[in-house]
């Protein structure tokens, strides 16, 4: 049996970032950058103002203005400002040729305008302008040819608009890896299917989709395969032509069913690991097929394990190949409500961290009852607690005590 950081070592290393591909602007959401990104053209493209007010020359000082006309978005400013002129202006229109400064229109007082009540004819400026004053100069925001995103950055939702700004409107991302799911179990039926003698329903497909989906992964419902060495290796065989990766449940310990690591072999499968010592997920089995361009994992058919498994290694090994450069989960420390008594082997518990305005460590909560089989656990529970196994020494972690918590929930 291997430990934990070992067998996360031996995933990562087998997971390699997947080719590029140039998609369309929508579609890169939460997608990792193949390339930089340059502006092509500077922001703002024009001298553009900051305020609602009035473009005029700065050395004009405070005093009255004749209104030349107005400069509004999106329109190309007619006239020239000449001393003792100004030209009415909105926030972000373009500065007519010859102002040199905006005054925001809390620092004027119209004085005269037409009859119809509409156009102005004569403002004053109270407060005397400095030149540049309210003004955006061409680039300020974004110099042409600057590189505005790095290769590997995310794309969140400003990303995407900073790749609008730019006019990208195709983008090099790294490929996602295309996720297979498939249960196996003779006592499997649907979620919507009446239990009959000896079957149980299907929730780790279910679960494990699930979360796939929230990292932002394509999936492939391979749905379920019976405990036979044929079943197995004709959807297995199939499924390896639409996937990168295949995640199966169950079959992977030591029953007479178990009966995955044998058609592994028949698979021409590279076994990197079988078992991890852990609790949940001990029979865990990773592999390469494909030559190493395809990742297998085999996770534990109980519905906990499957799930901490997938969170412990499906999901960084993921990351790594849809391009992100940290593709670990993230570890915080938090401080354990109540006494926990440990486990023979290293224990990923399952706890609700909670802040408090006065502490800025998180308190964890258990989730009770650490069964494997016991899909209750995962109930509310935002991160998993690394707890060290029990020795003759060490047999709880008092309340109070600060341990490594992965968060794996919002938070
Ligand atoms: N002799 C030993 N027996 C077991 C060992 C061991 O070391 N020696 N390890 C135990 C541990 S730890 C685990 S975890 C389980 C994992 O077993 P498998 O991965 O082979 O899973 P199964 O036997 O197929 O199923 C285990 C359990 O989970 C239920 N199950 C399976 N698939 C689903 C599903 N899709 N949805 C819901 N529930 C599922 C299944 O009915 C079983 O109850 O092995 C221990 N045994
Ligand atoms: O390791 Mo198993 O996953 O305890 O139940």
């Amino acid at each position: 049996m291997i430990s934990v950081d070992e067998a996360l070592k031996i995933v990562l290393e087998h997971a390699q970032p997947l080719g590029a591909e140039e998609i369309g602007l929508r579609e890169c959401l939460c997608r990792f950058l193949a390339d930089d990104v340059h502006a092509i053209d500077p922001l703002p493209p024009f001298p553009a103002s900051i305020k609602d007010g009035y473009a005029v020359i700065a050395a004009d000082g405070a005093g009255n203005r004749l209104v030349l006309g107005d400069s509004t978005a999106g329109s190309v400013p007619k006239g020239v400002v000449t001393s003792g002129f100004c030209v009415r202006i909105n926030t972000g229109a373009p500065l007519p040729v010859g102002a040199d400064s905006v005054v925001q229109v809390e620092d004027t007082i119209l004085v005269r305008e037409e009859d119809d009540g509409r156009t102005e004819v004569e403002i004053k400026i109270m407060v005397a302008p400095k030149r540049g004053q309210d003004i955006r100069p061409v680039g300020s925001d974004i110099a042409k040819g600057e590189k505005v995103l790095e290769k590997s950055q995310k794309i969140g939702p400003s990303e995407l608009g900073i790749l609008a700004t730019v006019g990208a409107a195709r983008v090099t991302c790294y490929r996602l890896p295309v996720v297979g799911v498939m249960s196996t179990g003779n006592e499997l039926v649907e979620p919507d299917e009446a239990l009959q003698e000896g079957k149980i329903r299907d929730s780790n497909r279910t679960t494990l989709i699930a979360q796939l989906l929230e990292h932002g992964f394509p999936v492939v419902d391979l749905g379920v395969a019976d405990d036979t060495v044929e079943a197995l290796l004709t959807k297995l065989t199939e499924s390896l032509r639409k996937c990168d990766v295949i995640v199966t449940s169950g079959g992977v310990s030591m029953g007479d069913k178990d009966l995955l690591k044998h058609v592994l072999t028949d698979l021409n499968a590279d076994l990197k690991f079988g078992r991890v010592f852990m609790k949940p997920g001990k029979p865990t089995a990773f592999a390469t097929l494909d030559e190493g361009r395809k990742l297998f994992f085999g996770l534990p058919g109980n519905p906990v394990s499957a799930v901490v498994t997938c969170n412990l290694y499906v999901i960084p090994a993921l990351n790594k190949m849809a391009g992100n450069p940290s593709p670990k989960r993230t570890m915080i420390r938090a401080r354990i409500a109540d006494k926990i008594h440990l486990d023979p082997r290293p224990e990923y518990h399952r706890a609700l961290l909670t802040w408090h305005p006065d502490d800025p460590i998180p308190q964890a909560i258990s989730t009770g009852n650490q069964m494997s089989s016991r899909l209750l656990s995962m109930r509310t529970a935002n991160a998993l607690l690394v707890l060290p196994p029990k020795t003759e020494v060490l047999q709880t972690i008092e309340s109070g005590a600060l341990v490594d918590a992965m968060i794996i929930g919002r938070l």
